[in-house]
């Protein structure tokens, strides 16, 4: 891995703003996802009695640094408001037994969004779908309260656990004073998705809006 990025993830471990937990804590790994830094596995943390989700940050010759670096965005900003009720749980860092860094995660009992939907939409009210749809927005108002904006919200970046939606997947996300400086207004992720305050530049007239829970 970088130097750089690594003497980050060690700093920020060392000085308690992360917690370490011990890679020997958990068990019964399976595979449940692959993303963009790597696979993502579900495992049993026998200490705290949860079920995580362990993604794993795959470091090898090949690996760009841009992952490096998104990964390491997604750390600082999840662990600022990881605590709302509607974004995925962190709860620290562990190294596997190949050395890789992996990102402790609450794990979402009923997958994506879209599986969620595609598996249960007949039998979904209409309440329970605007229910969605408002706990989404009141994730998203607290990202922007954080001067956050996520800039890669679809359905498979919201997660379902016990039937309630968790924002996920920080890595392209960006603060909102960053943007202004350096963005240059160019827009990431999913286009169809893209979150409306991305396109507060008048170079972008999409208009777009959470009808996606519904139509997707
Ligand atoms: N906390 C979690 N609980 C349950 N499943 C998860 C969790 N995190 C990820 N997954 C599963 O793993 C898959 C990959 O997740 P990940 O967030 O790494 O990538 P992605 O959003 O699909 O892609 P990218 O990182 O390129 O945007 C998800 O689509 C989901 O199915």
């Amino acid at each position: 891995m970088a130097n750089v990025q690594e003497e980050w993830l060690e700093k920020t471990i060392f000085e308690g703003y992360i917690d370490y937990i011990d890679y020997n804590k958990f068990t019964d790994p399976i595979v449940i996802g692959i993303g963009g830094f790597g696979k993502v596995f579900k495992y049993e943390w026998g200490d705290s009695g949860l079920t995580v989700a362990l993604k794993c940050l795959k470091v090898d010759t090949s690996i760009d640094e841009k992952i490096i670096k998104d990964f390491i965005n997604e750390l600082k900003l999840l662990r600022r408001v990881c605590y709302h009720p509607n974004v995925i749980s962190f709860y620290g860092l562990t190294k596997d037994s190949n050395g890789y860094y992996n990102m402790v995660l609450q794990y979402a009992d009923n997958g994506t969004l879209r599986e969620y939907l595609m598996a249960n939409f007949t039998k979904l009210q209409w309440t329970d779908k605007l229910c969605i749809a408002k706990e989404i927005a009141l994730g998203l108002l607290f990202l922007h309260d954080n001067n956050i904006i996520h800039r890669n919200l679809h359905s498979k970046n919201i997660l379902i656990h016990n039937r309630k939606p968790k924002i996920t997947d920080f890595g392209l996300s960006n603060q909102i004073i960053e943007m202004s400086i350096t963005s240059n207004s160019i827009i990431h992720g999913m286009l169809t998705y893209i979150e409306p305050k991305c396109f507060m530049d008048p170079k972008y007239k999409l208009i777009i809006s959470l009808t996606f829970i519904v139509l997707d």
